[in-house]
């Protein structure tokens, strides 16, 4: 049985005066909602955001990590630092990565090793450009980039996979849950690392309180992977609300 996640990516969002985004979510939120939460702070904040998360209620992670465990690499941030903070996850090749920073799904593949090996959950991110989808390229796309950005040596209960359709992101247009559940069908089908049942694969992409019920209900959509409505406590307590 897959347990719903709704992780909550802050992109480069929060000053040290958020923090007090925790308590505020907690007095919206369900604390019986039958799901996992998590949030992916910006890395300035994760060791405080951790430090006052330490009943677990809410699971913290970054949103990247560097692919060398330690060395001369100015400016990267390692997993094992990530880990160090209190997180338990680590966002991996996010769209916003892939475009505006280059990485490759093999260069992604080496930062979810990194995490592993740090004893991280890595979620990997996938999702087509509404180019790729308009031309009936979707789920050649999200296949090619998942079978690139995998580690092999995973089974599927130790990582998670977001599907992200790139032109879903911050725009406001979510993809259709009929859209979404097919392709985590799709991904679910052609996960060759192990046991497919167990992994758990969110949907990203324009999520509010909404429409999160409505995509949630799909059989394989195993939660949400949730940017601008993240920063709202309340608006992301009413999307952990909507759980059922
Ligand atoms: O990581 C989160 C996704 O990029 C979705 O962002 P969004 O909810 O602002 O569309």
């Amino acid at each position: 049985m897959r347990r719903t996640l709704i992780a909550g990516n802050w992109k480069m969002h929060g000053l040290t005066a958020d923090l007090s985004w925790v308590e505020a979510f907690h007095r919206a939120a369900n604390p019986n909602a039958p799901c996992d939460v998590l949030v992916c702070p910006p890395f300035t904040l994760l060791a405080a955001f951790a430090a006052r998360c330490t009943d677990k209620a809410i699971e913290v992670g970054a949103q990247d990590c560097g692919p060398a465990a330690t060395g001369a690499y100015t400016g990267d941030v390692s997993a094992q630092m990530v880990a160090d903070c209190g997180a338990r996850y680590v966002i991996t090749g996010h769209s916003e990565r892939r475009a505006g920073h280059g990485e490759t799904s093999e260069a992604v593949r080496t930062k979810a090793d990194a995490a592993l090996s740090a004893g991280l959950i890595p979620i990997i991110c996938v999702g087509e450009t509404l180019e790729d989808r308009e031309a009936g390229r979707a789920e050649d796309v999200v296949s090619a980039q998942l079978h690139g950005s995998v580690p092999e040596s995973v089974t599927g209960a130790d990582v998670i996979v977001a599907y992200e359709p790139v032109w879903a992101i911050g725009t406001g247009r979510s993809a259709s849950a009929e859209d979404a559940q097919s392709m985590h069908a799709h991904i679910r089908e052609i996960w060759s690392r192990g046991r497919p049942e167990a992994l758990r694969i969110l949907y990203g992409g324009s999520v509010k309180p909404d429409n999160s019920a409505e995509i949630l209900v799909g059989a394989d959509v195993d939660g949400a992977l949730i940017g601008g409505a993240s920063l709202d406590p309340e608006c992301f307590a009413s999307i952990v609300n909507s759980v059922r």
